[in-house]
């Protein structure tokens, strides 16, 4: 009678199967994995499919082990790593392992690791996040539209399509949208600059509007913006060419609507307003002019880190360099705080309508190419909230040991 040998098998890790198979798992209910029995005589071994009831730990369900379970998201490849943290308030990663595994070398490889935590203060949720530098910022316009796809596939909703979510920058509530995008109200821009914060000094109502600001040897004009966390903008240098300074008399009522001429015509022939400052008794508009800014042409390595730790900015910031294409179409690249180059920035294109609003260079609602994509912006007039629509997709299901 020939011997049988048999073996319970539970599949590992090490599994050949690509990780995105997990894909239909439920994450906070995991289902088991499939146990196999393997049958072995001395002629021939037979895999039999038959389940074999088993008792080791479930794979998702190793708490306790050293392995964190979690989900990668992009949104227009801002990538993230996102974790089932709905159980505490404590994040299961630490700053130092978020940057290890955000290491695209040595890890996972992505912009930041976000942790879908339970709501604090009524809201339903609550969300943090590291940087891919270990820094932990208050807030993430594309992370949070990963988080909001995320949650709708760790709970069931019944249909519900949106949600309030507790995060460092105050309440963030997003809206699944019926073709799978993602509208977030991003709640209003924080204007004063020790808000923002920065030391720069005001130059209108407490905010800093088309300040100068010398980086690198080059005097900059930037707006500076919070959306919980902050934000320098800039349209562009004010290195003045001969000639350029233009004085023009005007009567207090034509004022408006020859500034915007002034705008359109500056931008038609490749040169942009960069400084307005009306001096009401002579009735005398001055502009300065500087070189519009061809964001593809930055050396953005170079400079964005000098933005980055600059003195004026206490908490460091984020820097979105911005050419106008027209009144509501905007182009940016951004070199984050604790991220360096990314290909998107969500609370960065907030901030960059917020500042073409305020220095009269766009519309209110505005398509923001990013180097990722597209982001749809509004800054509505009736409640001064943010509205940001764009994408999030799952990249892959996986498992990386702490
Ligand atoms: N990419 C994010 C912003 C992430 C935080 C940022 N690096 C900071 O430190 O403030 C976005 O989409 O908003």
């Amino acid at each position: 009678m020939a011997m049988k040998a048999a073996a319970i098998v539970t599949l590992p890790l090490t599994s050949n199967k690509p990780l995105h198979s997990l894909s239909h798992l439920n994450l906070s209910k995991p289902k088991p994995l499939p146990t196999f029995l393997i049958s072995a005589s001395s002629s021939s071994m037979s895999i039999e499919t038959t389940p074999v009831k088993e008792s080791t730990p479930l794979f998702l369900e190793q708490r306790a082990s050293k392995f964190l379970h979690f989900v990668k998201y992009q949104g227009l490849g801002n990538d993230f790593i996102l974790v089932d943290n709905l159980d505490s308030l404590e994040p299961k990663v630490t700053p130092e392992q978020a940057a290890k595994l955000c290491d695209r070398n040595f890890g996972v490889g992505a912009d930041g690791v976000i942790f879908a935590m339970p709501g604090v203060n009524g809201t339903d949720y609550s969300m943090r996040i590291f940087n891919s530098d270990g820094s932990e910022p208050e807030m993430c316009g594309n992370g949070i539209r990963c988080y909001a796809r995320f949650i709708t596939e760790l709970e069931d909703l019944k249909g519900k399509k949106s949600f309030t979510i507790h995060t460092g920058a105050g309440l963030i509530v997003p809206e699944i949208k019926d073709d799978g995008k993602v509208r977030v109200d991003m709640g209003q821009p924080i204007l004063t600059a020790s808000d923002v914060p920065t030391k720069l000094v005001a130059t209108t109502d407490q905010a800093v509007v088309g300040a100068p600001l010398e980086v690198n040897g080059v005097t900059w004009n930037v707006t500076c913006v919070s959306m919980g966390n902050p934000h320098c903008i800039t349209f562009g240098t004010n290195e003045c060419q001969v000639g350029l300074l233009v004085h023009v008399e005007l009567s207090r009522a034509k004022l408006e609507s020859n500034l915007e001429l002034c705008t359109c015509l500056i931008h038609n022939c490749d040169w942009f307003l960069m400084l307005f400052e009306i001096i009401a008794k002579k009735r005398r508009l001055t502009l300065a002019l500087g070189q519009s800014l061809q964001v593809d042409d930055l050396n953005l390595s170079d400079v964005g880190p000098k933005f980055e730790n600059h003195e004026v900015f206490p908490s460091r910031t984020n820097t979105e360099f911005v050419q106008v294409l027209s009144r509501s179409h905007l182009k940016m690249r951004v070199w984050e705080r604790g991220a360096g180059a990314t290909l998107a920035c969500g609370t960065g294109a907030c901030a960059v309508v917020v500042a073409a609003v305020l220095e009269g260079r766009s519309e209110r609602s505005c398509t923001v190419d990013l180097p990722g994509g597209p982001l749809e912006i509004e800054w509505k007039e009736e409640d001064n909230h943010i509205y940001m629509t764009g994408p999030a997709e799952v990249v892959f299901y996986g498992s990386a040991p702490l």
